[in-house]
């Protein structure tokens, strides 16, 4: 219930819609009441029990009697079909018929039109309600922090956000269903059935209860399997995502078959456990057929002995309680099938409502400031970082003054992109601090922050979208001379335009249509359009030739001279001339120093160096 209250905060403000909504259902429900009430008419016409009535004393008028007392309306009807027979010639009572009919077919359109209206209704409110998780869960996506996307597995979001998602969808419009319609038919349906006999509905009560209690526990076992199958649901997604991602190493090591075996062995998984919660779900429907069944034939020997021995029911009054009655289980039973896939939708809800409770951490705290200038340097102070257990920076300290280049070098895995992914906040330090003019980053608002800086990673992330907003990603207004001056420094220029729509062109899915380099190029661009004051390149020229790195260099090495640079290389002869040079291992510093200074050194920096001469 908490789940679906949750959900339904989705809805807001629900007001606007529930008063329509359950109005359209209780005046729906009133005509298809009606409607079936007319068959009394109908076989009091035929059997020829109508205007064989002896004449009343006093002609009732509407507005005459009690209007909630369905008796009366039956009397005032019948007092006017009476009438009819009465003033009318030897076809009466098929003028009568035709009336009567006429009514029905009116009544049947009228409660068919509204039902109609009440669908639409849910039916916006579903798609509005729905919009609104699924832009929850972008939002929450987009400030989710780093850490979550290395433990998360991609599939089991991407399922949380599409396949769960659409299992809420399904509870959201049988919850409305159910919990705001269906129990106003309910009610005026038995208001009905009351009126016709008190001592029919009276019985019917008792049997209700019976059904339902047997109703909910097949629904509590369905809930517990559900989330299961969910799970087995992300699983297959998330196989999918890696084929997909992988497609060239799965093809170059041959690989096929093993991904395919390792994606049957899920999907196998997968259908059983779904075919068990498809077995239990079906179950709700013909179970509650049979009920229905056992239900009818016990009320027609309960009404029948009324008609036959007490006389206290007519004939065609027992017909349209059975009819009416046949109707009542509608309701019920739409609300026994929706128990089982809002138990489905709930479970889905859990894991949609889990994923927007991760606490994120690495957000503004309250009074952040703007970071408005930078003036003196960037440092690092005893800085300790691990991933979960894993210690992977110890005790670092750093200095990055204003307007110089300092590099990080080092063995494999020695934590060099993990430092700079300290500096834009994309984690925080376990311990220590980094600060910038001798204030905590953390004191800072992260868009300001990050308004400072320029990245360029190893691997170049590009959207699917053309160069341009490539380029100039996340501005709104670029200007198209900015962005070309940005390709141009970066040398990028020359093959954009040898593209088909230049500028203009789409470059696919990850900039899949790209070269590694081009696709380099363009992320370099993106940097330099921002004019940061602090760059941070992660292996920036790591995908270029030789010739291109050439160009690309220079143009970084302008963009240097005006910025602050934290530059991380594998190639120390990029790194040569930079004001500090600084030598990472096992996540401490070990060396320090300019090039020459350490070459002198004979260290780390010195056996590095003689193994890429080698
Ligand atoms: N998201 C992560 N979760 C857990 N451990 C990680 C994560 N990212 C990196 N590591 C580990 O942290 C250590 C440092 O990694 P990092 O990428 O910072 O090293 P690096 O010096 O930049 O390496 P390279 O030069 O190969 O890029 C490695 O042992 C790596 O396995």
């Amino acid at each position: 219930m908490k789940t679906f209250k949750r959900l339904l905060q989705f809805a807001q403000p629900i007001g606007g819609f529930l008063t329509p909504y359950i109005l359209l259902s209780i005046l729906g429900s009133i005509f298809s009441v009606a409607n079936f009430a007319m068959i009394m008419p109908v076989l009091d016409t035929i059997f020829n029990s109508l205007g064989d009535s002896a004449k009343p004393e006093k002609l009732m008028v509407l507005g005459d009697f009690e209007w909630y007392d369905l008796t009366n309306w039956k009397a005032y009807g019948y007092q006017f079909l009476n009438q009819m027979i009465a003033e009318g010639g030897d076809d009466a009572k098929m003028k009568v018929l035709y009336y009567v009919c006429g009514t029905t077919v009116i009544f049947s359109l009228l409660s068919n039109l509204l039902r109609y209206a009440t669908a639409r209704l849910r039916e916006w409110m579903r798609a509005r309600t729905v919009a609104r998780i699924r832009s929850s869960i972008f939002d929450k996506v987009v400030l989710m922090d780093n850490a979550f996307f290395s433990s998360a597995r991609k599939g089991d979001l991407m399922s949380r956000a599409t396949n769960d998602v659409q299992a809420v969808e399904g509870a959201i419009m049988h919850g409305i269903t159910t919990f705001f319609k269906e129990p106003i038919q309910l009610i005026i349906f038995f208001y009905a059935l009351f009126n016709i006999s008190t001592d029919l509905t009276l019985f019917a009560f008792i049997l209700i209860p019976v059904s339902g209690g047997a109703i909910s526990f097949i629904a509590k076992k369905l809930k517990r399997h559900s989330k299961k199958t969910q799970e087995m649901a992300a699983n297959l997604l998330s196989i999918l995502d890696e084929m997909i991602g992988g497609m060239r190493v799965v093809k170059a090591f041959n690989s096929e078959s093993y991904m395919k075996e390792k994606y049957e062995v899920e999907n196998k998984r997968y259908v059983r456990s779904f075919q068990k919660e498809a077995s239990r779900r079906e179950l709700a429907s013909p179970y509650s057929e049979v009920m229905g069944g056992v239900f009818i034939s016990i009320l027609i020997i309960k009404g029948g002995s009324l008609v036959l021995t007490d006389a206290s029911l007519t004939g065609s009054e027992f017909i349209a309680y059975i009819s009416l009655f046949t109707q009542v289980l509608n309701p019920a039973k739409a609300i026994a099938g929706a128990i089982g896939n809002i138990q489905r939708g709930l479970a889905a809800g859990d894991r949609i409502l889990e994923m927007l409770d991760v606490e994120i951490e690495i957000k503004d705290k309250e009074n952040a400031k703007t970071l408005e200038v930078f003036d003196d340097k960037v440092s690092l102070e005893n800085v300790s970082f691990a991933y979960e257990d894993k210690k992977v920076l110890k005790n670092i300290n750093l200095d990055i003054p204003k307007g110089k280049t300092v590099a990080l070098v080092g063995p494999s895995g020695g934590g060099k992109s993990t430092l700079s992914d300290l500096i834009p906040r994309f984690y925080d330090p376990t311990e220590g601090k980094i600060t910038i003019d001798g204030e905590d980053v953390k004191d800072f608002t992260l868009h300001s922050l990050r308004e400072k800086m320029g990245i360029v990673t190893q691997e170049s992330i590009l959207f699917n979208d053309t160069i341009f907003n490539n380029i100039a990603f996340g501005t709104s207004n670029a200007s198209r001379e900015e962005v070309i001056e940005a390709a141009k420094i970066a040398n990028a220029h020359d093959f954009i335009m040898a593209m088909e729509d230049g500028y203009d062109t789409n470059i696919g899915d990850r900039g899949m249509k790209l070269s590694g380099g081009q696709r380099q190029r363009l992320s370099i661009a993106r940097a330099i359009f921002k004019k940061p004051q602090i760059l941070i390149l992660d292996e920036a020229t790591s995908a270029l030739d030789t010739e291109s790195e050439k160009l690309v260099q220079k143009a970084l090495e302008y963009l240097m001279q005006n910025c602050t640079s934290l530059v991380i290389a594998h190639r120390l002869s990029t790194i040569q001339h930079a004001d500090e040079i600084v030598v990472i291992k096992d996540g401490e510093i070990v060396e320090k120093g300019t090039h020459d200074h350490l070459l002198l050194q004979k260290g780390v920096y010195h056996k590095l160096q003689s193994m890429q001469k080698m």
